[in-house]
C-alpha cells in the first residue's frame, strides 16, 4: 500500500510509523506491529503507532531520523507492507515458559535487541522472564558472550589491563571515583566503563557526569587509558556491549535487576574490555540486591565461575551494604563527598575504607603489593590519587582545578530533625533511593540526601537525621512528603510501640 509521508520534525531511537485508526485496521495491524517502509531501493523497519487526527488517511508520520536514512522528503511517497516479528520474540516466549533457550537463540535475542528489532513490551518480557525463571549458567555464559561479540572490544598493547565493578544496590556507593584513580596512580590501567542508575538514585556514570563528559567512544576510552592510565565512562555512549544500556533502560523504572542479566551485564564490559584481573563489589545486607551473606558467597561464586569461562581472573568482596555508604546520596552530593575523600578532607569512613578494601584488593591481584588496602591508602593520602582524578576529569573535558566546595548542590532543602531520644535503628536503603529520586535524583544532578547520623549513632530530639536537596520546589515538596510518610531513617528508644494509637517507627 502506498503513503505519503508526513514528516515528524524529530530524531528517536526507536522507528516509529504512525497511521490513522482506518488505515492500520485496513492493514490489519496493531499498535507495536512492524511495518516495512520501502523507498527506491532503501527500507526500514518500523512500529505501528496511531495517532487519528494528527495524520489523516493515506498518511504515514515518520520522524527525521527515518526520512533521512531512507532519503526521502516531507510529502514523498513510500511503499508500506505488515512484516512478521522477528524469531527472537519466539524464544522470548519460550523463556516466558520457562524453557531453557539454546545458544543461536540466545544470540539471536540479543542480536535484535542491539539493532532495535524488539519494541518495549518483547524487551520487558525478556528481562521480566529472567526475573522470574531465571538462567542456568549456560545460558549465562552465551548471554555474555553475545553481549560481548554484538559491539565492539578494546586491546591495548601494553600493561596490565585491570577492572573493577560494583552489583550496585546500596545508594551513595561512589567509590569507584577513589578506586579507578588510586589504581591509575599504581601504574596498572583501567578503562573503566559504568552504567548509570539502575536501582539506585545515581549510578557512577551520573555521578561522574557532574565533574566530567561520560560520553565517551571507544577509541577515546583507549586513548586516555593509554595517556592517563583510567577513565570513567557511561557505557551506554560507547558501543561496547550495546545490547547492556537497552536493557538496564528497561530495568530502571521496575528499580529491578534479575541475576542473569546482572551477571552478563557486569561480565560482558570487563569481557569487552580485555580486563586480565576484575574485582567485583557485593553489597550485602537487607534493602540491597543481596540480603543475606550466603546469597552473597552464591554470587560470589557465579562471578568467579563466569569468569574462568571468559578467560577473566575474578575475585570477589563481600561488602557490607545494609545502609549508605559514605553520608551522601544523589550525583553531585556523591561527586562532593568521593571529592572530599580525594582531598583527604574529612571523609566518612565507611567511603574510604570501602574504597581501599576494593582497590588494595586489586593492586594485589595484579602483584604490585602484598598490602593492598596499606598501598591504595599511601596513593590516597599522599594526594596522588587527587592529582590522578583531575588528570582523568581533564582528559575526560572537565575542570582539572574542580575543587569539592565548587561542586553544586540543589538549594531547595528540607531537614528532618529526631521526633524522640534514641539511636538510629535503621537507614532504610530502598526508602533512601526512593525519597532522592522523588526528589529529582538522578536526573537533576544537585538532588539527593545528606544523612546527618547513620546507624548505631545516639541523638536527642531536634537533633538533625537527614537534609534533603532539590533543585526543583514542587520535587521537594514530593520527596518530604514521601520521607514522612514513609521515615528512611528510623530512630528508635527502648519502647517500640504502644497501642492502639502511637507509632514512632
Ligand atoms: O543503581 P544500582 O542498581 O545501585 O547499580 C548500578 C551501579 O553499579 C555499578 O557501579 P560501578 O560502575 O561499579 O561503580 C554500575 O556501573 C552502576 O553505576
Ligand atoms: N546490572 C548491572 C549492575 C551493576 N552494574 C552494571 O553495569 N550492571
Amino acid at each position: 500500500m502506498k503513503f505519503r509521508v508526513k514528516l515528524i520534525p524529530v530524531r528517536m531511537d526507536r522507528s516509529s510509523a504512525i497511521m490513522s485508526q482506518e488505515d492500520a485496521e485496513e492493514l490489519g495491524v496493531l499498535v507495536g506491529d512492524r511495518v516495512k517502509l520501502v523507498f527506491g531501493k532503501k527500507s526500514v523497519i518500523a512500529d505501528v503507532q496511531i495517532a487519528t487526527g494528527l495524520i489523516e488517511r493515506g498518511e504515514i508520520g515518520i520522524c527525521r531520523t527515518i526520512t533521512d536514512y531512507l532519503e526521502i522528503e516531507d510529502g514523498g511517497e513510500v511503499e508500506l507492507y505488515p512484516v512478521s516479528k522477528p524469531a527472537s520474540v519466539e524464544y522470548i516466549r519460550k523463556k516466558m515458559d520457562g524453557h531453557k533457550l539454546t545458544k543461536e537463540e540466545i544470540f539471536a535475542i540479543i542480536k535484535d535487541i542491539v539493532n532495535n528489532a524488539l519494541n518495549e513490551i518483547e524487551l520487558s518480557a525478556f528481562v521480566l522472564s529472567d526475573y522470574f525463571h531465571g538462567m542456568d549458567f549456560d545460558e549465562i555464559e552465551w548471554t555474555t558472550r553475545a553481549m560481548i561479540d554484538t559491539g565492539e572490544t578494546l586491546t591495548f598493547e601494553r600493561g596490565i589491563v585491570v577492572d573493577k565493578h560494583s552489583i550496585g544496590g546500596v545508594p551513595g556507593n561512589k567509590i569507584s571515583l577513589l578506586i579507578v584513580p588510586i589504581i591509575a596512580a599504581s601504574g596498572l590501567l583501567i578503562p573503566k566503563t559504568a552504567s548509570r542508575a539502575i536501582t539506585s538514585a545515581s549510578g557512577t556514570a551520573d555521578t561522574m557526569e557532574v565533574l566530567a563528559n561520560v560520553s565517551l567512544s571507544v577509541d577515546e576510552i583507549k586513548e586516555i587509558t593509554e595517556r592517563v592510565g583510567g577513565v570513567i565512562a557511561w557505557g551506554g555512549a560507547t558501543n561496547i556491549a550495546p545490547a547492556d544500556d537497552k536493557i538496564i533502560r528497561v530495568e530502571y523504572p521496575l528499580s529491578i535487576d534479575p541475576k542473569p542479566q546482572l551477571l552478563a551485564s557486569v561480565m560482558a564490559k570487563k569481557g569487552a574490555i580485555g580486563a586480565k584481573h576484575v574485582v567485583i563489589d557485593i553489597p550485602v545486607g537487607a534493602g540491597s540486591k543481596v540480603p543475606t551473606v550466603e546469597k552473597g558467597r552464591e554470587l560470589a561464586n557465579d562471578f568467579v565461575e563466569l569468569g574462568r569461562r571468559l578467560g577473566l581472573n575474578v575475585t570477589c568482596v563481600l561488602t557490607y551494604g545494609g545502609q549508605p555508604v559514605g553520608r551522601t546520596v544523589g550525583p553531585a552530593l556523591e561527586a562532593w563527598e568521593a571529592l572530599k575523600a580525594l582531598e583527604n578532607a574529612k571523609p566518612p569512613r565507611s567511603l574510604v575504607e570501602k574504597a581501599l578494601g576494593v582497590a588494595g584488593t586489586l593492586l594485589e591481584m595484579a602483584g604490585i603489593t602484598v598490602n593492598g588496602i596499606e598501598h591504595a591508602r599511601k596513593i590516597l593520602e599522599s594526594g596522588k590519587a587527587l592529582e590522578k582524578f583531575r588528570e582523568i576529569v581533564e582528559a575526560q573535558g572537565g575542570d582539572p582545578n574542580i575543587k569539592s566546595d565548587d561542586v553544586p548542590i540543589g538549594d531547595k532543602t528540607y531537614q528532618f530533625t529526631s521526633p524522640i531520644d534514641g539511636a538510629i535503628a535503621h537507614v532504610d536503603n530502598k526508602r533512601i533511593v526512593k525519597v532522592a529520586r522523588a526528589a529529582g535524583a538522578p536526573k537533576d544532578k544537585g538532588a539527593g540526601i545528606m544523612l546527618h547520623k547513620k546507624g548505631g549513632q545516639h541523638v536527642k530530639v531536634g537533633d538533625p537525621l537527614f537534609t534533603i536537596y532539590a533543585e526543583k520546589e514542587w520535587k521537594l515538596d514530593r520527596a518530604v512528603e514521601l520521607a514522612m510518610r514513609e521515615p528512611p531513617v528510623v530512630v528508635s528508644g527502648m519502647v517500640l510501640e504502644k497501642y492502639p494509637s502511637y507509632r514512632y517507627i
